[in-house]
């Protein structure tokens, strides 16, 4: 494997969905890694039109039990190692996910924390063996309050939208980020979005270089 795996993660609304967009935009005209624009993959978790996909959002409109839940989000996360990720890092690409295993730590760290003991780490263990680590992850900060307001006509759209829950999402991802210090950066996402495209732009060009 001898691409690079670069993740967007953050609650809600925080801005990660235009941002992916935004560089998809500019590798059409100015490819972001290596010659040309097929070499970058922009991708995401959950995924989209897949039956793994399907299921997750299926089980987040019905609020299925929070442990059948996270094990729909891995299944759906090993199917997007076998279909996506790994055949396009070991065709030596730049892969950017928005959401990955980071928001699995997050949310259902959060969703869980009342069954299990100690859910974070669970979650965390549950991915180990088989997981692709990230080579760099963007972390998209915004308070739960910012994300409620950009999200508010989002309807009922998803049941994690709520500044409490939202909170522990938070502190969750604050841990992730402060465990691994050198994979992460931390994105000030109330900021505008061309500032921090910058920013991306200039740690992705560095990442090419290691
Ligand atoms: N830097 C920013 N400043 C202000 N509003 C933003 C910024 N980035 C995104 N938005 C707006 O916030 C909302 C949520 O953004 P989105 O990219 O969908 O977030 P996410 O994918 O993280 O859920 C959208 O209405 C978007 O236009
Ligand atoms: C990938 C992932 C997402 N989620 C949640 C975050 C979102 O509220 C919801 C749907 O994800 P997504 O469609 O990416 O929402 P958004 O565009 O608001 O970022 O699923 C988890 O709880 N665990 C996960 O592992």
């Amino acid at each position: 494997m001898i691409g690079k795996l670069v993740t967007f993660e953050g609650i809600d609304g925080s801005g990660k969905s235009t941002m992916l967009a935004r560089l998809q935009k500019l590798n059409e005209s100015a490819p972001l890694w290596n010659s040309s624009s097929v070499e970058t993959v922009f991708t995401r978790e959950p995924t989209k039109e897949t039956l793994t996909g399907n299921a997750v959002y299926a089980a987040i409109e019905n609020n299925v039990d929070p442990l059948a839940e996270l094990f729909l989000f891995l299944a759906d996360h090993a199917a997007h190692l076998s279909d996506t990720v790994r055949p396009a890092l070991d065709a030596d690409k730049l892969v950017i996910s928005d959401r990955y295993s980071d928001s699995r730590c997050a949310y259902q760290g959060a969703t869980l924390k009342d069954t299990i003991p100690d859910a974070f780490d669970f979650v965390r263990r549950l991915h180990e063996p088989w997981t692709i680590k990230p080579d760099l992850t963007f972390l998209f900060n915004i308070s739960p309050e910012v994300s409620c307001e950009r999200c508010k006509d989002r309807g009922a759209r998803t049941k994690f939208e709520r500044v409490d829950f939202l909170k522990e999402v938070t502190a969750n991802f604050k841990k992730l980020a402060e465990d691994e210090p050198e994979r992460f950066v931390i994105i000030d996402a109330e900021k505008p979005a061309e500032k921090n495209e910058k920013i991306i732009l200039e740690k992705i060009a560095l990442l090419k270089n290691e």
